[in-house]
């Protein structure tokens, strides 16, 4: 380490101490907590996306973001050359650089040993693309960022404000020189909008959009959302609510809330539109809603977007004659609705994969497919396509003897590929793909709510002594520890038809989460709340 990045290093100790006895680890989205007790981990995270950044030999992304969380709170993530999240062996890394008090020899030393073990030399390049959201913390933290990673020749890319989808989406281009899209904002916004007006305008008998009222968080989305609105005017009538002006961000509005508490976002009239959707504070989350006849609210989340991308797709496949030699895959978290789950394989014939929750658990997984539809039921959720794929579109775009039939469908499963961000879940690129395939498909969102209906569920946040205490298995279906535990909800279960119930510990927040199904909703309710119970007796 030379001795200028070990002088800058020591100011930054200086200039942002870390708060005595604080202990922070690198969970499901990366560090998060309240925005203030945040500065001195940014020096270790700016330190090591430089370091990634060597290793890869290529740019890396730090995102500054809270997501769906408070004002107040703040975080950062970092994201991997080829626009997913950073690979896990690393957070190992950043778990140890957070366990590091401020005292610069004991840093430098810890450093040194990391360089020597990862091969890295001083002097070689470096660069990371830093973005932030609307929080007030955000420009403060990214500067730490920025500054730590400078001292080891870093060079910066600072985007400032952006969504998460489009820093991932922009990592990604920038490494593979252009081929995914342009890395700037307008590359990411000219790609999505070109895609969405091919798709409409190849498609013939596409039914009229219906306008869309959407509830942007009062966060970036909302910025962002209204350049695309322009964009698509044409095509689309887009109403922005919640954006920023008045309301605070994710209070009482965005996709977590709705999600959670099941009912429409505050700051939008209920009455005008037959569409609405929420995103959350960094814009990658999607959820639909509507008021149905009997002026209920009726709710689309994220298993709903893999029912319907997936329908999308195989029908499209089928109509390309590609359908037998490719493999579609769903992949879902243990909160998947059961019912969604078993209208995807009982009734589409989709095989279906549960993997731990945590949208980086479910890209790898989704990986194993030609076509891997993967969505949390929170509204987080993307499809990725491989490459083999891609060239038998092509091999039948370019073959002439195929049909025009089989071609329109080629051309049209290529173009939806160019409106999906492969690189992570992006409301935005989720809301236009989920718009053009209900036109394709002369849907409304209740003839897509209709497909399946879905089990009454209930979701609890259980505050225990020492969450790590609950150990799980099987995909966080099944606890390991406390002892009997798990015997204790098999036997809660089995008392409900149609039962399932699980408990796992937050990995975002200091908290356990027991969710529960049944076919009613008291049973469901009365379910949640028993297992609740014997959580809280068991972590005593
Ligand atoms: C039940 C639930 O919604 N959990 C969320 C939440 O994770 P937890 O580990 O459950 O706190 O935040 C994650 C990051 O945003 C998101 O990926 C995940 O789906
Ligand atoms: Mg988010």
């Amino acid at each position: 380490m030379t001795h200028i990045a070990k002088e800058k290093l020591a100011t930054l100790l200086m200039e942002y101490p870390k708060p005595a006895g604080i202990v922070m680890g690198y969970g499901t989205a990366g560090f998060r907590a309240r925005a203030d007790t945040l500065p001195w981990i940014m020096i270790r995270i700016g330190i090591l996306a430089a370091f990634r950044s060597k290793v890869k030999r290529a740019c890396v992304g730090a995102m500054i973001t809270a997501s769906h969380n408070p004002e107040y709170d703040n975080g950062v993530k970092l994201i991997d050359p080829y626009g997913e999240m950073l690979e896990q062996a690393w957070e190992v890394y950043a778990n140890n650089l957070s366990v590091l008090d401020d005292d610069i020899h004991i840093l430098s030393d810890y450093l040194e040993n990391l360089m020597n073990q990862l091969n890295i030399q001083a002097n070689d390049e470096g660069i990371v693309a830093i973005a932030y959201d609307t929080r007030q913390s955000s420009p403060l933290l990214a500067s730490i960022v920025k500054r730590a990673a400078q001292a080891f020749y870093t060079t910066i890319m600072d985007f400032e404000l952006m969504t998460t989808p489009q820093l991932h989406y922009a990592v990604r281009c920038y490494n593979d020189n252009g081929t995914y899209g342009h890395y700037t904002e307008a590359g990411y916004f000219d790609k999505l909008c070109t895609a969405f007006q091919n798709l409409i305008e190849m498609t013939p008998n596409i039914q009229r959009f219906e306008p869309l009222a959407i509830d942007a968080a009062n966060g970036i989305g909302a910025m962002k959302l209204a350049y695309m609105r322009q964009t698509l005017a044409k095509y689309i009538h887009i109403e922005i609510f919640n954006d920023g002006t008045r309301g605070h961000l994710n209070e009482k509005c965005g996709a977590d809330y709705v999600k959670l508490y099941q009912k429409a976002p505050d700051g939008i009239p209920l009455t005008n539109y037959s569409k609405y959707c929420s995103i959350d504070g960094d814009a990658d989350r999607l959820i639909y809603f509507f008021i149905d006849k009997n002026n209920q609210f009726r709710l689309l989340d994220g298993d709903r977007f893999s029912v319907l991308f997936a329908s999308f797709l195989a029908m499209k496949l089928k109509e390309a004659k590609l359908a037998d030699d490719v493999k579609i895959g769903v992949i879902q978290t243990a909160y998947a609705n059961g019912r969604s789950t078993d209208y995807l394989v009982n009734k589409m014939h989709v095989p279906v994969a549960c993997v731990p929750t945590g949208v980086k658990h479910l890209h790898h997984k989704a990986l194993d497919y030609d076509i891997g539809v993967y969505f949390e039921a929170n509204g987080h959720g993307t499809v990725i396509f491989s490459s083999e794929l891609k060239s038998k579109i092509k091999m039948v775009l370019e073959d002439p003897k195929r049909t025009v039939e089989e071609r329109l469908a080629a051309n049209q499963i290529r173009a939806f590929i160019n409106i999906i961000n492969e690189t992570v879940g992006d409301a935005i690129a989720d809301l236009l793909a989920t718009e053009v395939i209900l036109s394709i498909l002369h849907l409304n969102l209740e003839g897509w709510l209709n497909l399946y209906d879905d089990l009454p569920q209930r979701q609890l946040k259980v505050a225990v002594r020492d969450r790590t205490m609950i150990q799980t298995t099987d995909a966080e279906r099944r606890c390991v520890t406390p002892p009997h535990l798990q015997d204790c909800i098999d036997e809660l279960v089995s008392k409900y038809p149609s039962g399932r119930a699980f408990v796992r510990p937050s990995g975002t927040e200091d908290i356990v989460r027991v969710y529960a199904e049944a076919l009613t909703q008291q049973e469901a309710d009365d379910l949640a709340d028993k297992v609740r119970v014997v959580v809280e007796q068991l972590t005593k």
